[in-house]
């Protein structure tokens, strides 16, 4: 068996399709994911779950998280498992449910620290890999399209400006009771986005032939219309 944490290039070519979507913050990809795998009965792969999960583990053990050698351990044998829950999946760490804290900004800050390692990133392509299964997979992260599944016949970028990115996830906080403002939220994406796509590994940028998306203004209705276009349209080609 080759030790595929070391080398991204080893994996068996695949003929199960994936629809890969990247792109930043707020942007809406894992709510445009969801309602698309479900449209087209596909597997579901919240990529930002893997490294959300080592960025709060690392928080709760206290290691540091530019230590590569010890964040790249914890992903390689990350305690995560993804639970049917009501009609969506909850995930759970070290046997139990830690949806909230896992989706807090301060888990999204960690998660965009730790997933700039590139050892990190190394230990979790493997996992994602394996949820390709018949008879699809719908894919969101930041190097979906680039680097995981570079060989997708569906390729998404989405993106919106930063203010729209910023205005939803202050609307989404609000909803969940999460006190914090708008100028706050902007700091955090911009920040983000400055790591995400500054990195020398793996950095958010969209594949060369990625169908890009610029979501704002637009509903969510619209933007899953315009994925599920995209994937009949190039099905039929
Ligand atoms: N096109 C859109 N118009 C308005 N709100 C949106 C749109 N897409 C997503 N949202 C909302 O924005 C928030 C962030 O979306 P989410 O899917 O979590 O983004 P991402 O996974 O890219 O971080 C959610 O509350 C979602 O309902
Ligand atoms: N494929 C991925 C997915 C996420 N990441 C990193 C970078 C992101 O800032 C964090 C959190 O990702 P996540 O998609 O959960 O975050 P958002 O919902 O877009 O705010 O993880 C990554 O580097 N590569």
């Amino acid at each position: 068996m080759p030790d595929r944490s070391t080398d991204s290039t080893a994996r068996t070519p695949s003929t199960v399709p994936v629809l890969a979507i990247d792109g930043p913050s707020g942007s809406g990809k894992g709510t445009v994911a969801k309602r698309v795998a479900e449209a087209l009965g596909w597997h579901l792969l919240d990529s930002g779950a893997l490294y959300r999960a080592v960025g709060l583990l690392a928080l709760d053990r206290g290691i540091p998280l530019d230590d590569a050698d010890a964040l790249a351990a914890l992903a390689l044998r990350l305690p995560i498992s993804f639970q049917p829950a009501g009609e969506g999946v909850s995930v759970h760490l070290e046997g139990r449910p830690r949806d909230a804290d896992l989706r807090t900004e301060d888990t999204g800050a960690a998660a965009s620290a730790v997933a700039a390692v590139p050892a990190v990133r190394d230990a979790l392509l493997a996992r994602q890999r394996d949820f390709r299964q018949a008879p699809g997979l719908v894919a969101d992260g930041r190097d979906m399209g680039t680097v995981v599944f570079p060989d997708a016949p569906y390729k998404v970028y989405l993106t919106a400006s930063a203010e729209e990115r910023a205005q939803r996830r202050h609307k989404q906080l609000m909803e969940k009771g999460v006190a914090t403002t708008l100028a706050a939220l902007l700091e955090e994406i911009q920040a983000r986005d400055a790591r995400d796509m500054g990195r020398s590994v793996a950095p958010l940028k969209a594949a060369d032939d990625a169908l890009r998306i610029d979501s704002t203004g637009m509903s969510i209705g619209q933007v899953v219309k315009a994925v599920l276009d995209h994937v009949v349209l190039h099905g039929s080609q």
